[in-house]
């Protein structure tokens, strides 16, 4: 949560460039309400206080968006005075930071917000951009006059984020209009740091940016959809020598796991989940058995391997869950450090990895202590 931070989301224009009709904040993008989208994109991350600033002709429209975080504003003439509205109407119980933004921005993502509040931790203002990449002319009647200079160039963004007291008193000694939060901040002497922009976060301006936004929400519902899920059994005897490595943690016992490698029955389970979500088969065929170099190996670098294969291809670890079974080593004592181990390799939080144990109440070849047998369950998404 980011309790010391409001937003405030612009939506009084008119949209007259997008053409004629509903304004374009108002207009459905991929089956909702394009604010609708805007306002998720803060609750994802975590930002609770919302300004939202309505033209008074479009108050019924904004009861669709009426919940506990939400406010609703009117606003003015132009963007700087429907601003001006909002920083007015926070002033009464002011947050200590506010991020400004278009309601025409609906694919802004948290992490952009994350790095503009982050970087508000040590600077008055900031706000994200891209870096100008094309070639730049001016034009004359339609041919190129000149060209001009790309070096240090921006494409400004929003949000804009801002220490509340500093840009409601440069809002206040502004006189005139502005491109946007910023110019009436450096007017009044405010520096502001840039953080990285993204392409996704297009304004909405002409109808084809609506075009652009529903091909943009369609590829990331394809990816939020991709969801795969991949399963991985093995088993390995007990033999001659002292302590087991399970799930990357030498448990002592009084015999060890026989294998090529160092035999962590739990780790091959998982490596063979990941293989299986990827469609990769399993760890014999990118570590052969015959292949001497892998005698004796530690089995995080299948481990390793996997994860490295899985980032490749574009996915990333939601949970796994391994199960060993065997009647001894008691596993339960070493399940954290095992959990702990597994997350190091994997480069993931432990609360996405479940290790646990059960017997098979004395029976088969693990009930009569001959081998543990693992078997382990990963999924992943896409990014
Ligand atoms: N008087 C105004 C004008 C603009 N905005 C908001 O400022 C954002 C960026 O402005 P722009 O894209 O220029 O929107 P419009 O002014 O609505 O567009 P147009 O210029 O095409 O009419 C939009 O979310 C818009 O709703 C606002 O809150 N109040
Ligand atoms: C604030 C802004 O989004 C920054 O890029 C932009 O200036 C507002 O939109 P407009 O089309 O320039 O009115």
């Amino acid at each position: 949560m980011r309790q010391h931070i409001a937003a405030i989301i612009v939506a009084a224009g008119r949209g007259t460039r997008a053409g004629t009709g509903v304004p374009k904040q108002w207009r459905m993008l991929a089956g909702r309400i394009v604010l609708a989208h805007t306002l998720d994109a803060f609750r994802q991350a975590g930002v609770t206080r919302l300004v939202v600033v309505v033209h008074p002709d479009d108050l019924d429209k904004a009861d669709t968006l009426r919940a506990p975080d939400v406010a609703i504003v009117l606003g003015g003439d132009t963007r700087t005075a429907s601003v001006r509205a909002a920083l007015e109407a926070l002033e009464g119980d002011a947050p200590r930071h506010v991020l400004i933004h278009d309601g025409a921005r609906p694919l802004l993502s948290p992490t952009v917000i994350g790095d503009v509040c982050a970087a508000l931790d040590h600077a008055v203002a900031a706000a994200p951009a891209l870096p100008v990449v094309d070639a730049l002319w001016r034009g004359e009647n339609g041919q190129v006059a000149a060209a001009v200079s790309r070096a240090d160039l921006f494409r400004a963004q929003t949000p804009q984020g801002f220490e509340f007291r500093a840009i409601l008193a440069a809002h206040r000694a502004h006189l005139g209009d502005a491109a946007d939060d910023v110019e009436i901040a450096r007017a009044a002497g405010i520096e502001t740091r840039i953080t990285q922009g993204a392409d996704d976060n297009l304004k909405l301006t002409y109808q084809t940016d609506f075009d652009r936004a529903e091909r943009l929400i369609a590829a990331r519902r394809r990816d939020d959809m991709d969801i795969r899920l991949g399963n991985g059994f093995d088993v390995h005897r007990f033999g001659p020598g002292k302590g087991c490595w399970l799930c990357g943690v030498l448990v002592p016992h009084e015999r060890a796991l026989q294998g090529h490698s160092d035999a962590d029955v739990g780790m091959h389970a998982l490596s063979d989940a990941i293989y299986g979500a990827l469609a990769e088969g399993d760890i014999g065929r990118h570590f052969p058995p015959s292949d001497p170099q892998w005698k004796g190996a530690e089995s995080h670098i299948f481990l390793r391997h996997a994860v490295g294969l899985m980032h490749a291809r574009g996915y990333r670890l939601n949970n796994c869950d391994v199960t060993l079974i065997c009647e001894r080593p008691k596993i339960g004592p070493h399940a954290a450090a095992m959990q702990a181990a597994l997350a190091a390799i994997m480069g993931c939080d432990m609360g996405q990895i479940s290790v646990k144990a059960t017997t098979s109440e004395r029976l088969g070849f693990t009930g009569r202590e001959e081998g543990i047998a693992a078997i382990a369950t990963a999924c992943l998404s896409r990014g």
